[in-house]
């Protein structure tokens, strides 16, 4: 388990106006919840007060991260990590959870605390059942287990955080938090693939998106930077699992992840886009099995498969001393970006923000540089002084389209939507 301390807020925005769960007759009752300070990375300034105390759980197919916010602050956080693997001392991800409820315990902010308001847990596949953040009960939990064959490595993780935090806490209220939510907006232009119709409605084969936590918090961030919820902003989440979005006037009009994380952008290990006549040749000609196509395109491809590293870090390093397979990994990787800004450029009409969030897309000024290169005709500039400084704006004077550094903050986000869902249901 690692980062225990508790340390001061990150960034936030200022009250605004934004549908935040994705339910596309906006939600205002999340902005009932406070979400105020401003953009100042790293400053630690002041942030708007959530009202209560929530414990936040993201259950990663090998992994659990926790946070437990309140008020203006980070109480504790940290990560379970290498959950289910061989030789881990965790076997599985309800040994995390008690991991994490007796470490809270340790730390005086134990579960059984009465100053606990409410629990979130991300839960990453709501497909069409869930378009916005849910008080669970049995009937929910039933719900998030007939979407397991969507999502087969995260919902079941996810469901065993509920299961661990309602065994303990069951007279607490507890909110399930969709990433795929905030794409519930996207219109059936986007959200539809071109195949028969009836195969797709009986299986439910259609783009649901990801990260949509992730989305809904930037994309807000990014409006107050352009003076308002009307804006239109590109959100490019570049962590290890990556994916942009269009949002306009606070709703996701398109976004590259499709019915898995798997579609659109180049990931740590993942592919993104690829002819899908390639999965039928490796099973037909390379004489690969599903498994192993499976395998092979989630993790083993991405930046891993071209250049053999996927840390951006060390992808990075690599480029510097002149390495071919890193360089060609990292073109490859900032030229799908390229494709998707001015393919979102075409979507939304006018852009106002693009905004760099997620591991990468807040550390990496090359990635930054390399995507936007060559966008002048369209407004795009970065400058090459504030990209390498690290600036919030990065983009250069004069152009029409500001770009933007804005660090996500998916825990908040759900805190934020949990709390709001309580304060829905206290006035029933
Ligand atoms: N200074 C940096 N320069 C380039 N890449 C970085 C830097 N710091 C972190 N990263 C990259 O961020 C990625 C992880 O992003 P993160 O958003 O934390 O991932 P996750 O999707 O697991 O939440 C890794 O590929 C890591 O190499
Ligand atoms: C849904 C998804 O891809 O999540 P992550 O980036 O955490 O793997
Ligand atoms: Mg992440």
């Amino acid at each position: 388990m690692s980062e225990r301390a508790a340390r001061p807020a990150g960034p936030s925005g200022r009250n605004c106006d934004v549908n935040s769960s994705g339910d596309p007759s906006r939600d205002d009752d999340l902005d009932d919840v406070g979400d105020s300070g401003d953009l100042d990375r790293g400053s630690g300034s002041a942030r708007g007060d959530l009202p209560g105390r929530v414990l936040v759980l993201n259950s990663g197919s090998s992994s659990v991260k926790y946070r437990l916010l309140s008020g203006a602050g980070r109480l504790a956080s940290g990560t379970v990590e290498r959950v289910g693997e061989p030789g881990s001392p965790v076997p599985g991800h309800r040994a995390a959870l008690e991991a994490v409820a007796d470490r809270l315990a340790a730390d005086g902010l134990g579960l059984d605390s009465p100053e606990l308001t409410a629990i979130g847990h991300r839960v990453v596949h709501g497909g069409t059942t869930f378009t916005r953040p849910t008080l669970i009960t049995d009937e929910v939990v039933g719900g998030i287990e007939a979407l397991i064959p969507l999502a087969p490595l995260h919902n079941p993780a996810n469901l065993a955080g509920i299961e661990v935090a309602r065994r303990l806490r069951p007279d607490l209220p507890q909110v399930a938090v969709f990433d795929t939510a905030f794409h519930a907006t996207i219109p059936p232009a986007a959200s539809a693939y071109a195949i028969d119709r009836e195969v797709a409605a009986r299986l439910g084969v259609r783009r649901y998106g990801f990260h949509g936590t992730s989305h809904a918090y930037v994309s807000r961030q990014a409006a107050l930077l352009a003076g308002g919820p009307g804006a239109n902003v590109i959100v490019l989440h570049l962590g290890n699992g990556a994916s942009a979005s269009a949002v306009s006037a606070g709703r996701c009009v398109d976004t590259s992840m499709g019915m898995t994380p798997l579609e659109g952008l180049v990931m740590g290990t993942r592919s993104g886009d690829l002819d899908p006549a390639v999965v039928l040749y490796l099973a037909r000609t390379g004489g690969m099995s599903l498994d192993e196509i499976d395998a092979l395109l989630n993790r083993r491809s991405g930046m891993l498969g071209l250049c053999g590293d996927n840390d951006m870090r060390a992808v990075t390093e690599r480029v510097a001393a002149g390495d071919p397979d890193a360089e060609l990994a990292m073109s490859v990787y900032c030229h799908r970006l390229r494709k998707y800004v001015g393919a979102y450029y075409a979507v939304l009409g006018t852009v106002d923000v693009i905004a760099f969030t997620g591991g990468v897309g807040e550390n990496s000024a090359l990635v930054r540089e390399r995507a936007l290169a060559g966008l002048g005709a369209l407004g795009i500039a970065v400058d090459p002084v504030r990209n390498a400084r690290g600036d919030t704006l990065i983009s250069a004077d004069g152009g029409a389209v500001r770009v933007a550094v804005i660090p996500t903050d998916e825990e908040f986000e759900i805190a934020r939507q949990t709390l709001a869902v309580i304060s829905r249901t206290n006035r029933g």
